[in-house]
């Protein structure tokens, strides 16, 4: 037997005067945690009295900088050393021999650091952020340091070191109530660690998706730990971790490359709409990293407007379609016109003429340099002054009777380039070639066929571009735009996560935007949006980084092989040539299926939901989105409380139970998972069945589905060979 796991999961134990029932190991760690926790915020309080009273800056006018500088390091260490809520401050240790990772120091080290030193072995703490004492020593170690490598790394076959690796277990209010020993210097294998990661996996949920530094795997750890140069596209069934392994690795990059992400221009995470964002909010602020942006990919492309359309399945697929890119750039090319008369310019009682062919020529070679619009403006007025200029030059005049700049701002000059290269605001051409027929022709000529034009063309025309209702794929062309006039700021890294459903546009506006790296992740199973691309390579592609590194994560976490293997069923028909996760928990009672009569469909998900609420755990309702509203009423009515997911994100920490569209269920979970009709979610869309899928596939602990309708063909029947 060489797994320990203690168990003492009596949350009253931890009351004054109860402390006696607790083992003494566990109480010493107790008290561990107690005391590395007193010196975080002694830690954090020194450096907010630092920054309160100006204590280190300097008082001459030349220090300012180097004030500035230095309160914005204070700012970032209190942020680091902020005590992450609720959340233990270590929750791994691993044991060397004496000697083998601190000095062994003078005896009143060893004295004064007497739980990490001992004459019998070296301990090193791990958890969210590093905690050091006051010589420096440290208490915790950061779970990304190299030090806590080996936590997550060594095993049986390599130890690198360790004797022995300790993982804590705690009950709900983070009490630290369990441990397990992985003795992995005997190098015998054993279950390693499989315990308190099923526990911390069934732990029940509550609010949003929590982060898993306790428990990454090994092979989550090696995409965690990639270097800051590589693009990483993560392929992987539900559940198998992409966003906690996405989240975690934007975590470890900042820790290992701040500054470098700092200059340039930051981290973001892409999600597919604001419910998933209000999802994962918590995980990187729970890790110390609050510099994330986080953002819908309607929001990076739509400059704040509002999707208030869903387009028709082809218009999706045609304005998703890269070669819009051409059509865009020769729309606002037509923008760009000879003067096709002379330009005159009078200065000081003379006139200096510039014919219309010269400017003609000008305007030519600046097209030709292929730069910003806006710069190609800039250019422009800039290359029409010097003309001027030199015929000012060459006129015998004694002095030149002007500068460039003020030949730049001349009114003729001016007007001239206004004529020739016109301003542009970018939602106002695409509002233009989506509505009007005629430039559409002319700038998609070539390029789009007549019929794929007149599946694009917004008809009838609304009265201006306020009228426009804009879908997201039109987004997707603004920011074309947009980028072709002027360059937008780059990101350091960006996570894009559910990228299975972006369309190439998309994934040009998130390219254009990269100064380097990124992480994709996605689930080619579950792309639902008619415009989705479909094949990891080309959207490595589209992304610009063709180079990019394509993984695979097969080992499922979220689901019990009972659900995994009824979801799966669906898989030959929307997915051949993807396998489903490979669970490693059971649970016999996972899934339930009740077929009722129609007029009892309320009542049995009125009563499923009842059995289900009186279970621990969140429970997610999820249903087509036109029987929202019904369903709905009826939990209304019989008095349930329950939050409805919409477009705009939900708080999803306030009631347990969550009525869900299922075009919003994409990425998140919930314990117990209620799926009403799986055929009218199926039939709602053309990818109704890959739709169905991602709901399968949200229960940690039990799915229930509730029928009238017959289900869908393949949930119907039993697999040819199940697994
Ligand atoms: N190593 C781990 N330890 C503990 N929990 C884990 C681990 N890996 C994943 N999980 C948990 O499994 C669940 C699924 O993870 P996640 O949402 O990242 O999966 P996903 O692959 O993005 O799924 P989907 O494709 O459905 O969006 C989450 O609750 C996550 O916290």
């Amino acid at each position: 037997m060489y797994l320990l796991l203690t168990v003492r999961s009596n949350t009253t134990m931890h009351q004054p005067g109860q402390d006696d029932a607790v083992e003494p190991e566990i109480r010493a760690e107790r008290d561990y945690m107690d005391t590395c926790r007193a010196t975080l915020t002694r830690m954090r309080e020194e450096v907010q009295t630092m920054l309160a009273t100006g204590a280190g800056e300097g008082d001459a006018i030349t220090d300012k900088y180097f004030n500035h500088v230095l309160r914005q390091f204070q700012v970032q260490v209190i942020k680091e050393l902020s005590d992450p809520d609720g959340a233990p401050l270590f929750f791994g240790r691993l044991e060397y021999p004496p000697g083998e990772v601190y000095d062994s120091g003078t005896d009143r080290d060893r004295a004064t650091r007497a739980h990490t030193h001992t004459s019998s072995s070296d301990l090193v703490y791990v958890g969210r952020r590093g905690v050091r004492d006051d010589d420096g020593e440290p208490m915790v170690v950061d779970w990304r340091a190299p030090l806590a490598r080996a936590f997550y790394e060594a095993s049986y076959q390599d130890p690198m070191g360790v004797r022995v690796r300790r993982r804590y277990g705690f009950d709900h209010s983070g009490v630290l109530t369990a441990y397990e020993d992985e003795p992995l210097h005997l190098q015998v294998a054993s279950a390693s660690g499989n315990g308190l990661l099923a526990a911390e996996i069934e732990r029940p949920r509550k609010g949003p998706m929590r982060d898993i530094v306790a428990t990454i795997q090994p092979e989550q750890m090696v995409l965690v730990r990639a270097p800051l140069e590589r693009t990483l596209c993560i392929q992987g069934a539900p559940g198998t971790g992409k966003t906690a392994v996405g989240l975690h690795r934007l975590a470890y990059l900042l820790y290992a490359e701040r500054e470098r992400l700092r200059k340039e221009g930051g981290v973001a995470v892409v999600g597919p709409n604001r419910s998933f964002l209000s999802y994962i909010h918590n995980v990187l602020p729970a890790l110390g990293e609050v510099e994330a942006i986080q953002t819908t990919i309607d929001e990076l492309t739509g400059s704040g407007i509002t999707v208030g359309r869903v387009d028709a399945p082809r218009a999706a697929r045609l304005k998703g379609d890269a070669r819009m890119a051409e059509v865009i750039q020769r729309h606002l090319r037509s923008r760009i016109q000879p003067l096709g008369e002379t330009l005159e310019v009078k200065y000081q009682h003379r006139t200096w003429r510039v014919p219309g062919e010269e400017l003609a020529r000008e305007l030519d070679a600046v097209v030709s340099r292929g730069i910003d619009y806006n710069a190609g403006r800039e250019l422009l007025a800039e290359r029409l002054a010097l003309h001027v200029l030199r015929q000012m030059e060459q006129s015998g005049t004694s002095a030149v009777p002007a500068t460039r700049q003020q030949l730049r701002r001349h009114k003729a000059v001016s007007r001239a380039v206004r004529r020739m290269w016109p301003t542009v605001d970018p939602t106002r051409l695409i509002f233009d070639l989506l509505t009007n027929q005629a430039h559409l022709a002319h700038a998609a000529d070539g390029i789009l066929s007549p019929d794929e034009q007149q599946a694009i063309l917004v008809q009838p025309r609304p009265r201006s571009v306020h009228a426009m209702t804009w879908s997201s794929h039109d987004l997707a062309l603004l920011a074309e735009a947009a980028a072709l006039i002027e360059r937008p700021a780059k990101l350091g890294h960006v996570v894009v996560d559910e990228a299975q459903d972006l369309s190439p546009m998309q994934l040009r506006a998130i390219a254009r935007r990269l100064a380097g790296s990124c992480t994709v992740l996605g689930d080619l199973a579950q792309a639902t949006s008619p415009a989705a691309v479909q094949d990891w390579t080309a959207v490595l592609t589209h992304l610009d980084r063709p180079d990019g590194q394509i993984e695979e994560l097969t080992r499922g976490y979220r689901l019990p092989a009972e659900v995994i293997d009824y979801a799966a069923r669906l898989l030959p028909h929307i997915a051949p040539e993807i396998r489903g996760p490979a669970s490693f928990r059971h649970s016999a009672d996972a899934l339930r299926i009740t077929q009722t009569a129609p007029e009892e469909t309320a009542k049995a998900i009125i009563a499923t939901c009842a059995g289900a609420l009186a279970e621990e755990g969140s429970v997610g309702l999820i249903a087509a989105d036109d029987d929202i509203p019904e369903i709905h009423q009826a939990l209304s009515d019989s008095g349930f409380q329950h939050t409805v997911l919409g477009p705009n994100g939900t708080d999803l920490d306030t009631a347990r139970l969550t009525l869900t569209p299922v075009t919003l269920a994409k990425g998140l979970e919930f314990d117990t998972v209620v799926v009403v009709e799986p055929s009218r979610i199926a039939e709602a869309e053309d990818r109704g069945l890959q739709r169905l899928y991602v709901a399968l596939t949200r229960a940690v602990s039990n799915l229930h589905i509730i029928h009238a309708d017959p289900l869908p063909e393949p949930l119907a029947q039993e697999p040819a060979m199940s697994r």
